[in-house]
């Protein structure tokens, strides 16, 4: 592995009994990735990030960390005895780290103005925000996330994704997530790994989309919706849409965004 890499998968292999449920995955992470990993229900995902977790003995292949690496995980949904009263600031204090570190990482992810709240008593969006800033409380080189914007709504979602990435951004950390949001994936992810218990595709949001592999995995009608989110203009368009030609485009709207 080189210096670089904070996790790298060689070949790596689970089996429960005698059915392969993650399949010969090669995936190498470093500082400043997000990589997000994609796939139908059933294909593995959850059971090849929890052997990154350490949680998932392997069958097969290796899994190799960089030296100390910290890990900070956010679980798909926050799980707490409904009678157990707990302030944000006790969920916070149990990760061990000091009350201003909590503060801090709380504050990074929007939510710090709840230290007193009950945490039974935040939204959805704020539950996942909440879980966020306790993995970033760990000063994490790579954050690992399982579908960290369900039970969001769409434009909380949206923001959930630019969050994580200003804050890969500003921690210099690696990212590596599963989502079901194949729209934000599409838009907002650096990386894609399509898994289907072996890895059917993997790389750009862009290209993927027109693989094969990816096409056979989710059907057509799904990788044509996505197609259309990185398709990058280089021209204008004038205000009913017609293209103009870029030399004569005083007040007109020119399209340089991922558009649909
Ligand atoms: N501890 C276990 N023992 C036996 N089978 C398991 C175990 N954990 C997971 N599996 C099986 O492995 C397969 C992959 O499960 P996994 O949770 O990794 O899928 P997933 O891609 O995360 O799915 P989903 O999108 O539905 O969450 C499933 O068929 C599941 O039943």
């Amino acid at each position: 592995m080189t210096d670089e890499a904070l996790v790298e998968l060689k070949q790596l292999t689970v089996s429960f009994d005698d059915r392969t449920v993650v399949d010969h995955v090669d995936l190498r992470v470093r500082r400043g990735d997000i990589i997000t990993i994609i796939g139908p229900n059933g294909a593995g995902k959850t059971t090849l990030i929890k052997a990154v977790l350490g949680i998932q003995p392997v069958s097969g292949g290796s899994l190799t960390m960089a030296p100390g690496l910290t890990i900070g995980y956010v679980p798909q949904h926050l799980t707490l005895e409904t009678t157990l009263p707990i302030s944000v600031r006790r969920f916070m204090l149990l990760s061990g780290r000091p009350q201003q570190e909590c503060l801090t990482a709380l504050a990074q992810t929007g939510v710090e103005h709840l230290f007193n709240a009950s945490v039974h008593h935040l939204s959805g969006g704020e539950k996942q925000r909440l879980l966020l800033a306790r993995a970033l409380a760990r000063r994490p080189d790579l954050l690992v996330l399982d579908e960290p914007a369900q039970g969001v709504d769409i434009n909380g979602q949206a923001a959930l994704y630019d969050l994580i990435r200003s804050l890969r951004d500003e921690l210099n950390c690696g990212v590596i997530m599963i989502s079901h949001d194949l729209h934000l994936v599409m838009a907002a992810t650096d990386k894609v790994i399509c898994l289907n218990q072996h890895v059917c595709c993997s790389g750009y949001p862009e290209d993927i989309s027109h693989d094969p592999a990816f096409i056979e995995t989710f059907g057509q009608p799904v990788a044509e919706s996505l197609a259309v989110y990185h398709h990058r203009h280089n021209h204008s368009h004038d205000l009913h849409g017609d293209v103009v030609s870029d030399d004569h485009n005083d007040g007109q709207a020119e399209c340089s965004h991922a558009s649909h």
